[in-house]
């Protein structure tokens, strides 16, 4: 009696009873034992077993699952319990019953239709609570009532509900501190005169020789806070501007204007920035300004002993004062009778001094411009080398030198700005100040604090110790900015910057690479450099190419401006040949064929001396750039007296030789490694490229903004290889932090149109090249 009563026995149309539900069931088994009088009792007994092993049977089991919920109605499962309950009141008339049926049935002859009548008597009893239990609920109309019809499915997954979108998170809040979630923005637009900023007649007249009639935006805003007035800032200063916007002259100007009046010099202000080139640099600009002044302007990079440059930078002299003089002998009495004896410094000088005279120190310089390093050094090792003078703290190319923690710089040079000044009118200022706290602090040091690609990073920002700062950040309002994340602006959360409006940016698919000295070849020739640039001087044979100094001679050779006729060398027939674009990103910009007579420059004997036809071209190493420099020389040999390479392991003389040919246009082409890409102002560099691809955002950032600088145009050309390709288009050309006035474009060098007497050339060349550097290193050389 396992198997429940459905299964066992489902009436003929079951529940038409009033007209109402109308249910189609299956054929009882049991109307058919009716018909089939002569089936035996063993065979009634075998149909559970039966069933249960059709059940087995998968597709039996799929007829079961239709058929069965027409069966279980809800009424009906509720019946089971009723019956099970009225069952067991009912066991013992039951029993009864079914001995009198029995008995009956013995009367009968002991047909089997006796048995069927008692599981009948059953199923009228169950029908009529069924019925009472019906009766009792609400009729549905049979025409309501819709046999939902059978869904059949495949091995195909059902549908699923499409995923619920994850709500966009927009914080209520910053991470930020206030100063740097809210910076003082300002319009890249906004120039003012020199004359309206509150600088001296003298200076103003000084920046109109130089031919600067108005301020830039970041001078015109960042000078006024640095000067006493009605927009003085009095705290510290973080800046945040494109590449080339005019930043060195926003520190420099107010640095000069509030130091002019000095009649002693003191150390006051310090400015460091993270190469020598740099320094030099700056030297140049403050240089410019300060001439008429008493101001001095020193610089520390290394490039001379270090000796010397103590000299240079501390003079030494001596002042009569015996109690001084009285506890410097008992001090170095101590160090002799405890054995630990300070060398050099103060207590060696003391030992020249006449009696009742001590060591005086001053500064020779008001201005210093550094290298953290060289900074580090002095502090530590130079005597009288004082910072407790300092006014003015100009932290330049500042995430660069923030991630540089290079001696740990920055703690040392916090600890040397805190040292007090001991000169005598510091501690009588002191003296009265501490009478009179009303009065001004006898010294406030401002820091000044600049990047084109500045960091919101807190725990770098937070070594600098700032007081009061403001974040002021220059950007471009032009409603065409091309940002690829819609509403990109510089002042949130994350970090974004800007390149220089004028910036024409170009991608060049070079395949795998490997031909990219062809590639970059085809491309000084098409749209760089003049054909009488390409071909001017005599061509020289390949043995004339003097492989390691390429650099050094090209800066120093005035080249022969003999304007050569010679056939050029390079096959001009990109015009004709289709480009096969074999890069693997997708979606990308205008395609533009470089060889399209338009985009070339036009050889006139004007443009001969267009300095803007140079090119910085920028390589991932040193030895990428001296190998770049040596191929392109030998594969067009014209080309030799024009190169020059500028690398980390070049000395300071070399570089500034290299650069200062490259300013004037003697070398049009200056290879060098990521040390040239942060500051370096070579005015009306026309192009830079990327001939390996930058390692990061801010290195392509400052890269590409070696030209198109202070307002005037330029354009960058990156070399992208098939892996390179995705990387480039999503975090560099399509980077929503970064903000550019037009769109990168993607161009096609047709370097297969060089002919083939170049391409055995350049194979050559790296045969050469190999052998060259595998004799010297034994290491092997890739291209
Ligand atoms: N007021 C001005 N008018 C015209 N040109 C200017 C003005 N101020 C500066 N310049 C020129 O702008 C160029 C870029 O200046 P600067 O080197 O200071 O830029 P920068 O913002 O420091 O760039 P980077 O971030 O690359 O270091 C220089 O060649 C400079 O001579």
């Amino acid at each position: 009696m396992a198997t429940p009563m459905y299964a066992r026995y489902i009436p003929p149309k079951a529940k038409n009873t009033r007209g109402k539900a109308s249910v189609s069931l299956p054929v009882p088994e049991i109307s058919q034992a009716k018909e089939q009088p002569g089936k035996t009792k063993q065979q009634s007994k075998d149909q559970p077993k039966k069933r249960k092993r059709e059940t087995k049977d998968p597709l039996k089991e799929k007829e079961d699952d239709v058929t069965i919920p027409s069966v279980l109605k809800a009424s009906e499962v509720e019946e089971v319990p009723a019956k099970k309950e009225h069952r067991s009141k009912d066991r013992p008339k039951k029993r009864k019953r079914e001995r009198e049926e029995k008995s009956h049935d013995s009367e009968d002859n002991g047909t089997k239709l006796k048995k069927h009548k008692s599981v009948l008597s059953k199923f009228e009893k169950v029908s009529k609570i069924a019925g009472a239990a019906r009766e009792s609920a609400v009729d549905i109309p049979a025409e309501e009532i819709k046999e939902s019809p059978t869904e059949l499915h495949g091995l195909t997954p059902l549908p699923q509900p499409e995923p619920v979108p994850e709500p966009e998170y927009h914080p209520t809040f910053s991470a930020l501190p206030p100063w740097l979630a809210k910076p003082t923005t300002v319009s890249s637009s906004a120039k003012v005169p020199f004359a309206d900023l509150g600088l001296d007649a003298r200076l103003v007249e000084q920046l109109e020789k130089k031919g600067y009639k108005e301020a830039l935006a970041v001078q015109s805003a960042v000078i006024p806070m640095l000067l006493p007035g009605l927009h003085q800032h009095f705290g510290d200063i973080c800046v945040s501007a494109a590449t080339g916007s005019g930043k060195t002259l926003a520190y420099i100007l107010p640095m000069i204007e509030g130091l002019q009046g000095r009649v002693l010099s003191k150390l006051s202000g310090l400015i460091v920035v993270p190469t020598r080139e740099l320094v030099t640099q700056a030297r140049v600009v403050a240089e410019q300004i300060t001439v008429g002044t008493k101001i001095k302007v020193g610089t520390a990079v290394g490039n001379i002993s270090f000796p010397a440059e103590q000299e240079l930078l501390v003079k030494k002299d001596k002042r009569f004062d015996p109690e001084a003089a009285r506890l410097l002998h008992d001090k170095a009495n101590e160090q002799l009778r405890t054995g630990f004896v300070e060398r050099g410094g103060i207590m060696g000088d003391l030992m020249h001094m006449p009696p009742g005279h001590v060591p005086h120190y001053e500064s020779s310089v008001d201005i210093l411009i550094c290298t953290p390093g060289r900074l580090v050094e002095h502090i530590q090792s130079t005597t009288g080398f004082s910072l407790s003078d300092i006014r003015w703290l100009v932290v330049d190319e500042a995430d660069r030198l923030l991630d540089d923690s290079f001696q740990e710089w920055v703690d040392v040079l916090m600890k040397a700005l805190e040292v007090e000044s001991t000169s005598e009118q510091a501690l009588a200022r002191r003296k009265i100040i501490s009478r009179n706290p009303w009065l001004k602090p006898e010294r406030q040091l401002t820091k000044v604090v600049l990047s084109a690609t500045m960091t919101k990073d807190l725990s770098k920002l937070g070594s600098l110790k700032f007081r009061r700062p403001k974040m002021v950040i220059v950007e471009n309002e032009d409603q065409n900015i091309h940002s690829c994340a819609p509403g990109t602006d510089m002042t949130g959360d994350g970090e974004s910057f800007e390149l220089p409006p004028a910036l024409k940016e170009w991608a060049i698919p070079v395949g795998t690479g490997l031909d990219k000295p062809l590639y970059l070849l085809k491309l000084l020739q098409t749209n760089i450099l003049s054909q009488w640039e390409m071909e001017k001087t005599d061509t020289p044979t390949v043995a004339d190419v003097d492989t390691e100094s390429s650099a050094s001679s090209s800066s120093s050779s005035d080249s022969d401006n003999s304007d050569s006729d010679s056939a050029s060398s390079v096959s001009d027939s990109s015009e004709d040949s289709s480009s096969e674009d074999e890069s693997d990103d997708s979606g990308v910009d205008t395609k533009k064929k470089l060889s399209n007579p338009k985009h070339r420059s036009k050889i006139t004997p004007k443009n001969q001396a267009d300095i803007s036809s140079r090119v910085l071209v920028f390589t991932n190493n040193n030895e990428n750039a001296a190998r770049l420099s040596h191929l392109l020389a030998i594969l067009h040999p014209p080309l030799k007296n024009k190169l020059g390479t500028l690398t980390k392991s070049a000395a300071t003389k070399s570089s500034q030789k290299t650069l200062a040919a490259f300013a004037t246009g003697k070398i049009r082409i200056l290879i060098a490694s990521d040390r040239a890409s942060r500051g370096l102002d070579v005015p009306d560099l026309g192009h830079i490229v990327n001939y390996d691809l930058p390692r990061s955002v801010t290195d392509y950032v400052h890269r590409v903004g070696r030209t198109a600088r202070a307002g005037k145009e330029g354009q960058s050309w990156t070399f992208f290889t098939k892996t390179e390709g995705r990387w480039f288009w999503n975090d560099i050309a399509r980077a929503s932090a970064i903000r550019r006035a037009q769109k990168v474009d993607r161009a096609i060098v047709d370097a297969e149109t060089l002919n083939e007497e170049k391409r055995t050339t350049y194979e050559a060349a790296l045969r050469e090249l190999r052998v060259a550097v595998e004799g010297s290193t034994g290491r092997a050389v890739g291209r």
